[in-house]
Order: structure tokens, then C-alpha cells, then sequence
């Protein structure tokens, strides 16, 4: 159950990945079609009164399920549903700087809010994520130029992916869907399957900006790297540590 902006990169991001999509939102659909499902994956980018009894539904059909808090503090409608989801609580809850810090706090009234893009660096906010991961008993992803990946006491830096990136909408929304994909194929290891998730992604993009002339193209050829990765490259290419 995803944004409406994003429907179309994260379900070719995911085909592409190997990955099978399908996206549904539809309260009367949730209780036949959840259960079938490897991962469940919820973003809140375009919430709705009409779609937040959906994702309740789905995070609660007993699948493992991911949450991206997009723009967690734009209201307090949507602050307040980011909550409660994750209480719910989700393997993996991926999102910017900003969206951690704001959920950590459980605040939607900060001055230097952006929308959906973020106005904090990954490392800023690290502790917070730490905290928010202990406090909700899931694992938490911040993406940035450095993805950092904690259970509260392990933290992962994953350091792939181009500045570009961020001029493509939607690839945060992307990468959240991969890790759902990455979580439904090994369920027993969040903080990995995360952690692989996003170095992946971003292993993806700097293949994809050898060929790319700006950001559209970008996306193309992102996808395009996606689908072409073989192991031999995934291998050598992850930049992928465990924190001291
Ligand atoms: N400066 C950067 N350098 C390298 N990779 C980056 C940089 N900023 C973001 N990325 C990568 O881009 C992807 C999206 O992360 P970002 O933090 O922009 O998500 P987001 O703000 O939630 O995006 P959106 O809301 O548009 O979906 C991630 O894979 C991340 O690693
Ligand atoms: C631009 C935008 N608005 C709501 S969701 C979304 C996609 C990026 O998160
Ligand atoms: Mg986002």
C-alpha cells in the first residue's frame, strides 16, 4: 500500500529486482489478499482517512511488513498514524533523516520541516534512530549520502547510491519497497535483509549514473541496473559495514 507518486517506481523497481508486486488498497480486499503476501509494505505519502483502515489491516495480517513514514510530520493526522502503525510494531521502519527525527521525537511541529524531502544528514540523526529502534522494538533505516541501518544496539553504514538519487521522486519509497522484498525473502534477519537492501539500491544507481545524463534518465537506468545485477557484481560493489 503505497503513494500514488510512487505505484510506478517501486513496482518496477521491485519486478526488476526479482521481486513480485501487487498493490491493493481496498479495506474489503486486505483480509483474502494479506495473508498470501511474503512482506507487506506500507507508505503513508498519500494517507487518506479512507486508506489508513487498509494499512492497519494489512500491518496487523501477521506478514512481516516495512513502514515509510513519508513526510512523518506534515500533520498530526499523519503523525498520529505513523504512531500507531508503528506500534503495530513493522520488521523495518526506512526513512530520511528528517522522518526518523521527527518520528524519535513524536513531534510534527518542527521549524525546519521540508515535506517529503529531508532537511537533516543521516549521521545527525543517528542516535535518534538508536533510540526510536529500542523505543519501538524494530529496526530502523535512515537513508542519505550514508544509509544507517540499527536494531538499537548494531548499527550497518551502507554507503552506495549518487547525490542524483534524491533528484528522482519516489526512490526513497523505491528502496523501502526492496527491503520489504529483501524481508519477505529472510524474515528471521531485518537488520540485513535492510542493510543488503539499500546498499543494493544504491549499487543500482552509481551503475545507472555511468549511462545517465540527469535525473529521468537516471531513473531508467537505475531500473535498468537493477534487473543486470549479477553476484560477481553485488559482491564487489557493496559498501556495507558494521559499526564499531
Ligand atoms: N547524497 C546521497 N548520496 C548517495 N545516495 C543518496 C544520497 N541521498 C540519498 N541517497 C540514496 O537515495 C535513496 C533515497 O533516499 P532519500 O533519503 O533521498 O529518501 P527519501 O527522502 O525518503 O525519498 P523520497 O521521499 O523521494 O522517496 C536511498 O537509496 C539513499 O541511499
Ligand atoms: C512528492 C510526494 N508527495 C507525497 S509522496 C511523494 C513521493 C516522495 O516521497
Ligand atoms: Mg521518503
Amino acid at each position: 500500500i503505497t503513494n500514488l507518486v510512487s505505484m510506478d517506481i517501486a513496482a518496477n523497481a521491485l519486478t526488476a529486482a526479482g521481486a513480485s508486486p501487487a498493490m491493493l488498497h481496498c479495506i474489503r480486499e486486505i483480509p483474502d489478499f494479506t495473508p498470501r503476501c511474503h512482506a507487506v509494505y506500507i507508505n503513508v505519502g498519500t494517507l487518506s482517512e479512507d486508506w489508513l483502515p487498509s494499512m492497519r489491516a494489512a500491518a496487523s495480517a501477521g506478514r512481516p511488513w516495512v513502514l515509510d513514514p513519508v513526510a512523518a510530520a506534515a500533520s498530526q493526522f499523519r503523525m498520529e498514524a505513523c504512531l500507531e502503525l508503528l506500534a503495530l510494531p513493522p520488521a523495518v521502519v526506512r526513512g530520511n533523516a528528517s522522518e526518523i527525527l521527527a518520528l524519535a521525537a513524536r513531534s510534527d511541529s518542527s521549524p525546519t520541516f521540508k515535506g517529503v524531502d529531508s532537511s537533516h544528514d543521516s549521521g545527525e540523526v543517528l542516535q535518534a534512530a538508536k533510540a526510536l529502534a529500542r523505543s519501538s522494538g524494530t529496526v530502523v533505516a535512515v537513508s542519505g549520502a550514508v544509509d544507517f541501518i540499527t536494531d538499537g544496539e548494531q548499527v550497518i553504514s551502507a554507503s552506495n547510491g549518487v547525490a542524483m538519487m534524491q533528484k528522482i521522486t519516489a526512490t526513497g519509497c523505491a528502496v523501502t519497497a526492496l527491503i520489504a522484498a529483501f524481508v519477505g525473502a529472510d524474515p528471521s534477519d531485518a537488520l540485513a535483509a535492510a542493510a543488503c537492501a539499500l546498499a543494493i539500491f544504491g549499487l543500482a544507481g552509481e551503475i545507472g549514473m555511468e549511462s545517465a545524463k540527469g535525473p529521468a534518465s537516471l531513473r531508467m537506468h537505475l531500473i535498468d541496473a537493477l534487473y543486470g545485477l549479477d553476484e560477481q557484481t553485488v559482491t564487489s560493489g557493496v559498501k556495507i559495514a558494521l559499526l564499531p
